[in-house]
């Protein structure tokens, strides 16, 4: 159990963690009335004030007169000390300087402010005066988040409108001007009331995480069942459980667009939504979330990895569905991963964790085979519901015209579906138009001029798009590095093309298109995802964005357009990533009482992923890529760090490089090699030139601690960035 907090009575020397870029803790005197331990606080730092917590005793280092006092006390609950234990291990796992990851665990707005000082906006009562384009947009965004209050700007920005089109819709009532209220209770989750009837293995595996549950203490449980056997309805016996023990619940999504369905259920189940966190929330609801997240009142909280990082009070069960997806990775600022760092959470916490998936990251399955996690399985589909068979085209004997991906095979499928009247998936995991422009005249891609990365055709954006730095540009009426008009090429697929094609094939079906850029706002794709569930679309085609753990009810058929396009290139999990998807892509078909079908297009159907994919058999194919990385010494049964060395002048860039190669011993003493210095896949991205390292030790090597000794040794120049990913999942 977590000791109780101190209290440092008045004057007595503090330690306060700001999120200042310093690399500690600062001394403080503590206030009139003495100050505990967590306390959210702000002190003076030269002119400024800045918010921290207290961290403790004083370094004491400095005279105690000569301390100055805490400003204020913020009207929060001090964070709890499981909390602050676990950003301390997290920075030091992840190598992140602590005030970084504090700068996580802060990230409300207006936290040092009174409620009643901000102004927000919700709808109103009466009739706009008069009706425009405009107005029904800020309209719309209200209605669409009844009881939501936004900040003029942040109002403004969602309907793409002037503020003074709010304004003037104030001024007639439509929408309502208030000052802030205090933030309002989450209305209570009821675990009494009865879930789903479950099925037999449903009702095993539910009882056995309750039972962990009751009993208290950490733990973590692999929960792998096929797609469609009914994960969902398992967890929320656990989250029952745990709300029923008064604690607070976790539940990581790794895709914005999955939440609506969650709320859904989770409405169904207890009677009223979570809390939510995520991008997609307003700035509002965010503080709303955080402030009853550390009071104890919210005691269900649904989010995206950054949630993690919520001040939770009494943490008994985070759950991280869909474990597998790599978007729990965060490969931007603090490098870390939501399922490892849910791991350490609970284990700091005393919590249970659940990790949910019907395809195991091959670190979590080979922890439940160390017994290291506990594993349940579900081996078939809820109630009549069936797996989807699934079947190769090979493409070598398929007669198709250059500039054309749907086979007839594939066309043949999606007519009959379209005559059943059920709907057909196309999927193709790349987003734009095609993923290379090339002239004609002179054989050049068009590249981007800040990144050693081609520009992406958006048709529907009208752009070239950069994927590595997101620069945009118009398309070029002339090739940019031979001047000759009128000669720009597409080359290869998109997912804007795939449309275009299956529009082509099929022009009286409706098709709907779903990848991440093309929806400007979270609701926006989520009314997109609702439509298609209830059948608003024949065909749709997607990115990887429809992978992931959407129930579309009416969906009997997936064609895979490249089933080869994961298993190119060096990635250690390349492998591993293409079964996961495919598994997961062919998992959307028949999932209600009409069976589906999945057809993988390919030029290589003998290739062993293929087949495993095929044969549905996830544990040999585990076993034996188990077997593969063993043997290699890599993750999960090595340890790996990646280091990316950037300077805006490559040869800069490189002597750091090699002086880090050469001073290895710190690195020697632990078992761990060295590899590269060498250009990194990217060799260039937004002007900087990029050189990688990659650090290789066995599993148990203490690989932080060596790593920051390593690196201390170089003074870097200032213009140089050096960043350290622990277990990298990317290696671009
Ligand atoms: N016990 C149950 N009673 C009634 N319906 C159920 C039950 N269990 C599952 N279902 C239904 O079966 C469907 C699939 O369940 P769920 O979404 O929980 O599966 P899942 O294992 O999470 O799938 P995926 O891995 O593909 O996301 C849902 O429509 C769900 O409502
Ligand atoms: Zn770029």
């Amino acid at each position: 159990m977590t000791p109780m907090s101190r209290l440092h009575p008045p004057g007595a020397p503090v330690a306060v963690l700001t999120t200042q870029p310093l690399d500690r803790a600062l001394d403080y005197r503590a206030p009139p009335g003495g100050v505990q331990d967590g306390a959210f606080v702000e002190v003076p730092l030269g002119p400024r004030k800045v918010l921290g917590v207290v961290w403790g005793d004083a370094a004491g280092d400095w005279p105690v007169e000569k301390l100055r006092p805490i400003a204020r006390i913020l009207n929060v609950p001090p964070m709890g000390e499981a909390f602050r234990d676990f950003l301390e291990k997290s920075a030091a796992y992840t190598l992140t300087p602590l005030p970084a990851m504090l700068r996580l665990g802060l990230r409300a707005p207006g936290l040092g402010e009174t409620p009643g000082k901000r102004r927000v906006y919700a709808i109103g009562t009466g009739a706009p005066d008069r009706v425009t384009p405009a107005r029904l947009k800020v309209i719309d965004v209200l209605r669409d988040r009844p009881g939501d209050l936004f900040a003029l700007s942040e109002l403004a920005g969602m309907a793409e409108v002037s503020t003074s089109v709010v304004k003037g819709l104030v001024a007639s009532g439509a929408v309502l001007e208030q000052d802030m209220p205090r933030d309002a209770d989450f209305p209570p989750l009821d675990p009494k009331r009865p879930g789903k009837p479950l099925a037999p293995d449903q009702q095993q595996a539910a009882d056995t995480l309750q039972a962990a549950i009751a009993s208290g203490g950490y733990g973590t449980t692999l929960l792998k069942g096929v797609t469609g056997s009914g994960k969902t309805e398992v967890y929320l016996e656990a989250v029952a459980e745990c709300l029923s023990h008064g604690r607070q619940v976790l539940v990581l999504l790794p895709e914005i667009a999955l939440t609506a369905e969650f709320l859904t259920r989770v409405k169904a189940r207890f009677g009223a939504h979570p809390a939510e966190w995520h991008s997609g929330v307003t700035q509002s609801e965010r503080r709303r979330c955080w402030a009853k997240v550390a009071s104890g009142q919210a005691r269900l909280v649904v989010g995206a990895r950054s949630s993690l990082f919520l001040p939770f009070q009494d943490l008994g069960l985070i759950v991280v569905d869909e474990e597998h997806d790599t978007s729990y990775k965060q490969e931007d600022g603090v490098l870390y991963s939501a399922r490892d760092m849910a791991v350490l959470r609970a284990s700091c916490e005393g919590a249970q964790v659940v990790l949910a998936t019907a395809t195991p990251s091959l670190e979590s399955w080979a922890n439940a085979e160390l017994g290291k996690y506990k594993r349940l399985d579900l081996t078939s589909r809820f109630g009549d519901a069936v797996l989807p068979k699934l079947r190769t085209v090979d493409m070598r004997d398929e007669d198709l015209p250059g500039g054309r991906w749907v086979s007839p095979t594939l066309k043949r499928e999606i007519e009959t579906r379209i005559i059943a009247g059920e709907q057909s998936l196309i999927f193709l995991n790349r987003r734009g138009y095609a993923p290379v422009t090339l002239c004609r005249a002179c054989g050049q891609q068009v590249a981007c001029h800040q990144c050693d990365a081609r520009m992406v055709e958006h048709r529907f954006l009208k752009r070239l798009m950069c994927h590595q730095c997101g620069e945009t540009a118009p398309m070029p009426p002339a090739c940019p590095s031979c001047g000759v008009e009128g000669k720009l090429a597409a080359v290869g697929p998109g997912v804007e093309r795939m449309a275009e094609e299956v529009t082509a094939l099929f022009p009286e079906a409706r098709i709907a298109i779903l990848s991440s850029d093309l929806f400007g706002s979270a609701r926006a794709l989520k009314a997109k995802v609702e439509e298609i569930a209830r059948g608003g679309a024949d065909i749709i085609v997607g990115t990887q964005l429809v992978a992931k753990g959407h129930n579309f009810p009416h969906l009997t058929l997936v064609g895979v357009i490249d089933a080869d396009l994961g298993l190119q290139g060096s990635d250690l999990r390349a492998a591993e990533r293409t079964f996961q998807l495919m598994r997961q892509v062919s998992g959307r078909a028949g999932r209600a009482d009409k069976p589906g079908e999945a057809l993988l297009q390919t030029y290589q159907p003998e290739h062993p992923v293929i087949r495993a994919i095929l044969s549905g058999d996830e544990e040999s194919f585990l076993r034996e890529e188990a077997d593969q990385r063993r043997a290699a010494g890599v993750p999960p049964y090595g340890r790996m760090a990646g280091i990316v060395i950037s300077d805006p002048d490559a040869a800069t860039a490189f002597d750091v490089g090699n002086a880090l190669a050469r001073r290895s011993q710190p690195l020697e003493s632990v078992g761990a090699e060295i590899y590269g210095p060498a250009p990194a896949p990217i060799a260039r991205i937004r002007g900087r030139h990029r050189v990688r390292l990659l650090v290789k030790a066995p599993r148990q090597a203490p690989i932080q601690p060596a790593l920051a000794a390593w690196v201390a040794q170089i003074d870097l120049p200032r213009s140089t960035r050096l960043s350290i990913d622990i277990d990298p999942q990317s290696f671009l």
